[in-house]
């Protein structure tokens, strides 16, 4: 069953650190992901592994907002879960406005809630590389329906916005590493979700493409609305967070930036 959306009244009280982090957002804002009590458990018995013990997180549509935490602390665990790729043990989650997980999956295909919501980027492209840089991002819109003109105009102009418009007909080996992942946020982008699950993407990038990864990223979070969480152990861009939230032993803590901008 669809839960009603939260009323300004059963926000939690305001604090440095319960609301949204984005300049000009308000608490009536609808969360673009939310999530209460969520666990995760892998195994049985003596053997399980709580991985997850009680998540909580709210993410306004247009911030973007650091995962940060030691290895093993849950973060992959976590985007996972946000994902639609694991499915957790229990709590709440909610994505884009719609309950996708309230003790169970609410939807029946997980496969449409992820093209449909949710973008991923990760620390390698993963570009096909017998697909010209164009196709590579018009394959999602196309497998989402859309014919191939529509499709390639849609990534055309994405690449555009992205400054790789001019290598729209190269092969991905013929681009240079920042420009290859210009290209996968382009194609996370391009379904225009309202979720972008960022998995350390700047971590084989040097310092000023890392901070100009994470500059076009809070570029189209304001432009398109879509809430981008950054996992990151990248000291280089740790601090360009509004908003942060640390995972410890399988819970979230959410802190204050520095937001010092990318
Ligand atoms: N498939 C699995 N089966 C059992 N335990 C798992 C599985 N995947 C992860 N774990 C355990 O869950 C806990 C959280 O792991 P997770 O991969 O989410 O951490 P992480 O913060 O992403 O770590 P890292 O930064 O090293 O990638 C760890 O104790 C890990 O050993």
């Amino acid at each position: 069953m669809e839960r009603p959306p939260r009323s300004l009244r059963s926000l939690p009280p305001e604090g440095v650190l319960s609301g949204f982090g984005r300049p000009g957002a308000t608490e009536l804002d609808m969360p673009a992901i939310e999530v209460r009590g969520l666990s995760k458990r892998y195994g049985e018995g003596d053997a399980a592994v709580d991985a997850l013990k009680g998540v909580d997180m709210r993410i306004a549509p247009g911030e973007v907002v650091g995962l940060i935490g030691p290895s093993g602390s849950g973060k992959s665990t976590l985007l996972k879960c946000l994902g639609a790729v694991i499915e957790p043990t229990g709590g709440y989650m909610a994505l884009g406005g719609r309950t996708a997980f309230d003790g169970g999956w609410k939807i029946r295909d997980l496969r449409s809630l992820r093209r449909d919501n949710i973008g991923f980027v990760f620390q390698a492209p993963y570009l096909i590389p017998f697909l010209d840089v164009t196709d590579n991002v018009a394959l999602l819109p196309m497998l989402a329906g859309k014919s191939n003109r529509e499709a390639r105009r849609q990534a055309v102009e994405l690449l555009e916005a992205l400054d790789v418009g001019h290598r729209a007909k190269a092969a991905p080996s013929e681009l240079s590493g920042g420009e290859q992942q210009r290209v996968a946020i382009a194609r996370a982008l391009v379904n225009r979700p309202p979720v972008v699950l960022a998995d350390e993407p700047t971590a084989p990038l040097d310092s000023e493409r890392a901070l100009n990864v994470v500059r076009i990223l809070n570029r189209m979070a304001e432009q398109y609305r879509t809430a981008i969480i950054v996992v990151t152990h990248d000291e280089k861009i740790i601090p360009t967070f509004r908003r942060l939230y640390r995972i410890r032993d399988g819970r979230t803590f959410e802190e204050a930036g520095e937001g010092r901008g990318p």
